[in-house]
């Protein structure tokens, strides 16, 4: 097939890869390139477009790789694949990459109030450290005294700003936010149906039809053309007999050329923004990861003390066996949270904090005069039950009142749900306690 390579892809990565060959004079070059931007854009397949282009070798790592149960695995895997890209440059005299896929699912958890491990603390020091020095990387357990080569890394990933911060400042890493434009887009999407005869104004028209669609939706809806010729297929011989047609088989099965003519495709690409929405309307991934969130954290839902304060459980302890790789040092992952800045009440309305009962104002001002932060969350009666509680307002204030006011507006814009107040340890990210402060009246 014909791919289309984004000029602009091109050449930032060919000057960034072909940079980092280079002894420039007094110039320090980044060693890391972040490729960011929205998910199915195609950014992976861009970078592979590139380096195919460029007759680069590539050494891949996943984000899935970063995680692990045994402590310093993911970074010395890093270290080992940063060290085999070396070894090819040096073996086969031509440049390499080390690119690793979706950082920010394997690394990406420094925001302030969710759960990292000591994995993520790893690799985000690995990279640092890797960055610094590119040509003295060690593994554990052997030094070797020669320098190796300087390897450029890719990686990708949706949001680079969970990433680390230092790792991601400007010396040690290159950003390039990915997003197709008009022109990419009818360019891409044009490769992704060339075998199909479409003209460019169809290509054009299906484009303009789907403008907030990422890439990936248009390689969907070629895929979807041909179901109906598979269902046509799985009755024709049978369901007992699919498998047995399908593999192993000397004469798989062949199909004509389906339907693509533009209304077909835009039809089918209309069944497809039908299915996202409904996805959308469910919010089912929402409601799954805080059906494990809360399932994680506390198996009563009646939402009693979270667990006492501990400042030796707290603190994480590398060495301690349950300091392991991917044990969350804090128990309860928790979904990025907004940050909820109340807006000053209306005139001559109450002031909300004063309506507060007495015993949550006493917590409200107990959490913090220990320099914990405050978060809510709500749920409605019937998720109540399978303790599916959905994340609140985070309160960034630190005085009494202001955050007062924002819990009070939360228990009034969600008069008829269960409510619970969250103290959280800002320096160990762990949730000290968590309390139901309103039950709805039955
Ligand atoms: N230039 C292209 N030509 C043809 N198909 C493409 C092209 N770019 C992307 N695609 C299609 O879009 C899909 C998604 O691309 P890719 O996985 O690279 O996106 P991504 O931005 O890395 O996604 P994510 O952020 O979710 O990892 C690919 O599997 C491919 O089918």
């Amino acid at each position: 097939m014909a791919y289309y390579l984004s000029p602009r892809f091109l050449e930032k990565l060919a000057v960034h890869i072909t940079k980092n060959y280079l002894k420039l004079p007094q110039v320090k070059i980044p060693l890391l390139l972040g490729v960011h931007g929205r998910k199915g854009e195609g950014k992976t397949f861009q970078c592979e477009l590139v380096y195919e282009r460029m007759g680069i070798e590539v050494v891949h790592i996943s984000g899935g790789e970063l995680e692990s149960p045994d402590a310093g695995d993911p970074a010395r895997l890093i270290r080992l694949r940063y060290r085999e890209a070396a070894e090819l440059v040096r073996v086969r005299g031509k440049m390499a990459v080390l690119m690793i896929n979706d950082i920010d699912a394997g690394a990406g958890r420094f925001d302030a109030l969710t759960q990292y491990t000591v994995n993520t603390q790893l690799v985000n020091n690995t990279l640092m450290n890797i960055a610094d020095n590119p040509t003295n990387v060690q593994l554990p357990g052997s030094y070797d005294e020669n320098e190796i080569q300087r390897v450029p890394i890719i990686m990708t990933g949706n949001d680079l700003s969970t990433l680390y911060a230092p790792l991601i400042r400007d010396g040690r890493m290159d950003k390039f936010y990915w997003q197709p434009d008009r022109d990419d887009r009818i360019g891409i999407v044009g490769g992704i149906f060339k075998p199909d005869g479409l003209s460019s104004q169809d290509i054009t028209l299906l484009v303009d039809t789907f403008p907030t669609q990422a890439i990936d939706f248009f390689g969907a809806v070629r895929a979807q053309i041909y179901n109906e010729q598979i269902r046509d297929f799985i009755y024709s011989v049978g369901l007992e007999n699919v498998s047995r047609s399908v593999v192993n088989t000397t004469t798989p099965p062949s199909f004509r050329k389906p339907d693509f003519s533009i209304s077909h495709l835009l039809e089918v690409g209309d069944r497809l923004v039908r299915e996202q929405r409904r996805v959308d309307d469910m919010r089912l991934a929402n409601e799954y990861n805080r059906v494990l969130q809360s399932g994680g954290a506390s198996s009563a839902p009646d939402g009693s003390f979270y667990r006492a304060y501990d400042p030796a459980a707290a603190a994480p302890d590398p060495a301690s066996p349950s300091g392991n790789g991917d044990s969350p040092q804090c128990p309860m992952p928790t979904a990025r949270e907004t940050t909820y800045s109340p807006s000053p009440p209306p005139p001559h309305s109450p002031t909300p904090h004063s309506s507060l009962p007495p015993e949550v104002r006493d917590q409200v001002n107990h959490i913090l005069a220990q320099g914990y932060r405050l978060a809510l969350e709500h749920v409605n009666q019937r998720r109540f039950q399978t303790n599916a509680w959905q994340s609140g307002p985070t309160i960034s204030a630190q005085d009494a009142a202001t955050a007062s006011a924002v819990v009070a507006r939360c228990l009034s814009d969600h008069a008829q749900d269960y409510v619970r107040l969250i103290g959280i340890d800002p320096k160990t990210k762990q949730r000290v306690m968590e309390q139901i402060i309103q039950r709805p009246q039955r």
